[in-house]
């Protein structure tokens, strides 16, 4: 197992499989592929090599737009390797390597550096300057420079019925387990715990206030969750509030806070793992701190029932 920054120093593979993609998510569309690739690798006595972005292409693309990733690196590289993938490599997305004609790209950067035994890759992969490679481009390839193609056919990645924009429009939306579904997983985010107004405290709900870790990473909608919180490795049933904070503050911030079941610890600093589980109400605007409280002990019920009933 090991992950590769730097595309000028890579050891030399034996009988590469290779795949190549953003595969942001790691979702369950993403995996159909993966598995070939892994079991291929395995028949031929090769080396599984998946090739990512980073930055994510799109990014450097289209700059003006914002990006909303659904996994970080680091975890899409953790996901990746327990699909069974051995290699990554972790092209870093620039000018330059964004500008390779589609014939430098594959001569220059997949023969040249992988000298792949095969290659699989789905039915609509595009590649190059301005996306100009295709799939036929590399099919006419295989035999000038000896490697395998494998072709994902659409019909097996559209049967598991889901994309990446997908998952980002439900995560965005607030359907989070719509997103859990078609990730196979449920949806997380690290941040680190920073201060807020410390007023959680005397109303009786302390929230430990987050600053994300990555911040491309997709924001649910505002609302009231059901969650788990990871902290130092262990799970716990907590709430969460993403919004302004309006019976409280007229400020126009966004403020990302979890009340953790049965904990009672400072943890100001520390990194906590919000996993999304259900997403339960509005955010309100109420008329008393009281009537914001007599809501959220209600939402400490809505959330153990949910959390209860997995
Ligand atoms: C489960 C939960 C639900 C919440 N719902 C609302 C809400 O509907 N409206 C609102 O103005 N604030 C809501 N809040 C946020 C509180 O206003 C906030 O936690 C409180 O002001 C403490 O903030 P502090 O951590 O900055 O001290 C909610 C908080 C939690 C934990
Ligand atoms: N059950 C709990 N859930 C969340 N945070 C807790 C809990 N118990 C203690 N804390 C601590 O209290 C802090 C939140 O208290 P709070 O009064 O809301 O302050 P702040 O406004 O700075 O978030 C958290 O950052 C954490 O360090």
């Amino acid at each position: 197992m090991a992950v590769f920054h730097n595309i000028d120093n890579l050891p030399s593979f034996n009988n590469a499989v290779l795949t190549i993609g953003t595969f942001d998510g790691v979702h369950q569309g993403h995996r159909v592929i993966l598995k070939e690739v892994v079991v291929h690798a395995a028949k031929v006595g090769g080396e599984s090599v998946l090739i990512t972005f980073d930055p994510h292409p799109r990014k450097l693309l289209f700059p003006d737009q914002p990006l909303g990733i659904i996994t970080p690196l680091e975890e899409k590289e953790r996901l990746l390797h327990e699909a069974g993938i051995a290699h990554i490599i972790v092209v870093p997305f620039t000018q330059e390597f964004a500008h390779l004609s589609a014939r430098e790209y594959v001569e220059e950067f997949l023969v040249g550096k992988f000298k792949p035994h095969s290659i699989v890759i789905g039915y609509d992969h595009h590649f190059g300057h301005d996306r100009k490679g295709n799939i036929d481009m590399l099919k006419e390839y295989a035999p000038v420079y000896n490697y395998q193609m494998i072709e994902i056919p659409a019909q097996l990645i559209e049967a598991a019925a889901v994309s990446s924009t997908r998952i980002r429009n439900a995560i965005k939306e607030g359907r989070v387990e719509d997103a859990a579904h078609m990730l196979a997983r449920d949806y997380s985010l690290k941040g680190t715990v920073v201060h807020g107004n410390k007023l959680g405290r005397t109303i009786g709900y302390p929230t430990a206030n987050l600053q994300l870790l990555d911040n491309e990473q997709i924001m649910p909608a505002i609302g009231v969750y059901a969650i788990r919180a990871r902290y130092k490795g262990v799970l716990y049933g907590a709430m969460m509030s993403i919004g302004y904070n309006p019976t409280v503050t007229d400020k126009k911030e966004v403020r990302i806070e979890a009340n953790l079941f049965d904990f009672d610890m400072d943890i100001y600093g520390d990194e906590l793992e919000i996993i999304f589980v259900k997403r339960l109400r509005n955010e309100q605007k109420f008329d008393s701190l009281e009537a914001l409280v007599e809501q959220i002990h209600q939402d400490k019920r809505d959330t153990l029932e949910v959390l209860g009933a997995q």
